[in-house]
């Protein structure tokens, strides 16, 4: 965030073109960040007060810290990558290696720096609370709960209009993981508050600034290619329930469920050329065939807004209910539905959705390949300084 704002605020004083603001503010952080180097004592006392924080800083930190730690005790990742399903030592893995060759004397400054916002924050006294460490793990972008034979994933950034940051991408696969697993009988994907979701996390590109873009760009699509692949192999009904407007890629997985209920209030839209990028989630493939392919192309490429209805007309919502029963109506009907025999429920998925997995895998590879060139265009660029500058919304 604090990335964003610098960057964003350097875009507005300094520079008339959005192209010179990617490598200013670079070159400003790193001289800043030269001028005020920790020694290892500072270093040594911060890892102490880690161990003295009363309040559980969340994962998204905790991954940061572990990043930052590595890579000022041992210098850029060069360790074996983590096989997929291993998802908290790839989660580890990712995050120290976004941190590019970032120099050992940095890393231990922004250690320290981030240490010392948290112990002002969270008011570190010299005793660790009896029991804070073994509170037990949660979600910090999501609320997973299950009832009624339902398993509900509930996007949690309402304030953000549920952009979905890093932590939250990583959240969702774990909690699909998880409701694959479970006793449950249908997976439901939701928002809280008044959006549904508004798409990727455009901060996500802040770190753009402060590594290797190319590593950066490829670890993302590697991200983005193991989140799409939990909704191709995900193995019983999953179902939507779009409580608002959706955008970008919380649109395009859409094609990827068994069902999608919609509010009246709901709006559908996929922004790609607005941001210089190209479509994701499969849609390149699934949007033709819902919608045909004209259908498709203005939504993927000319970025048309559609309403509940029109999506529902083309396939891509399966019904739509007006905003004020809602909840009420699809609630009922989807508790009816989980009722039902759940291996013949898991069967029939199968047998409707097996011939198609090998080609949506590879259409996802071939997605996230192109898009990892996209980020780094000056067209993607641009559009994501302006939206981070507010001279643009989408
Ligand atoms: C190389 C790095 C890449 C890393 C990526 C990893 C994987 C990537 C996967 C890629 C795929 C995705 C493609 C997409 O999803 S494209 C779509 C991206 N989304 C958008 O372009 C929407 C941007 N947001 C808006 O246009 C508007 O916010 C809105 C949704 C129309 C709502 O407008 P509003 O006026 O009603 O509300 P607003 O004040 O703008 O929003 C409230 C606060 O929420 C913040 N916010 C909303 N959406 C986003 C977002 N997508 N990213 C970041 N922040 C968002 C907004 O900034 C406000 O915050 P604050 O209150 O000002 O702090």
């Amino acid at each position: 965030v604090a990335m964003a704002h610098l960057v964003a605020g350097l875009a507005r004083c300094w520079c008339p073109s959005p192209l010179q603001v990617i490598n200013f503010p670079v070159v400003q952080l790193h001289m800043s960040l030269m001028a005020m180097r920790a020694s290892q004592k500072d270093f040594e006392n911060a890892m102490n007060q880690v161990k003295l924080l009363k309040k559980d800083p969340g994962n998204e930190v905790k991954l940061k810290l572990y990043a930052l730690y590595k890579q000022a005790t041992e210098g850029p990742c060069n360790t074996p990558k983590p096989g997929v399903f291993d998802l908290i030592s790839k989660a580890k893995w990712d995050t120290w290696s976004a941190l590019g060759s970032l120099p050992k004397e940095t890393a231990r400054q922004n250690y320290v720096d981030l240490v010392s916002s948290l112990s002002s924050s969270s008011k570190s006294s010299g005793q660790v609370e009896p029991g804070a460490d073994r509170k037990p793990p949660g979600y910090e972008t999501l609320v997973v709960t299950s009832e009624d034979g339902i398993t509900k994933i509930m996007l949690n950034r309402p304030t953000k209009k549920n952009a979905m940051n890093r932590q939250m991408y990583h959240e969702i696969m774990l909690a699909l993981e998880a409701a694959s697993k479970d006793d449950s009988r249908i997976t439901v994907i939701t928002g809280n508050g008044d959006y549904y979701s508004s798409g990727n996390d455009l901060t996500n590109f802040t770190d753009m600034a402060s590594g290797k873009v190319e590593e950066l760009a490829k670890n993302s699509a590697i991200l983005l290619r193991n989140f799409v692949g939990c909704f191709i192999d995900f193995p019983k009904p999953l179902v939507a329930v779009v409580n608002g407007p959706a955008v970008g890629i919380s649109v395009t997985t859409l094609g990827l469920f068994d069902a999608v209920y919609s509010t009246d209030r709901a709006t559908f839209h996929t922004p790609f050329s607005h941001l210089g990028q190209s479509p994701e989630g499969c849609s390149s493939y699934t949007f033709p065939r819902i919608m045909s392919p004209s259908k498709a192309t203005e939504m993927l490429i000319f970025g048309k807004k559609l309403t509940a209805r029109e999506a529902c007309a083309q396939g891509l919502v399966t019904e739509v209910f007006p905003d004020s029963t809602f909840q009420k109506e699809v609630w009922t009907r989807l508790k009816a539905y989980a009722k039902l025999p759940p291996n013949a429920m898991r069967i029939s998925k199968e047998v409707i959705r097996n011939k198609e997995k090998e080609k949506l895998h590879a259409i996802n590879a071939e997605e996230c390949s192109v898009l990892q060139e996209r980020w780094l265009s000056d067209e993607c660029m641009n559009a994501v300084m302006n939206f981070l500058s507010r001279k643009a919304k989408l």
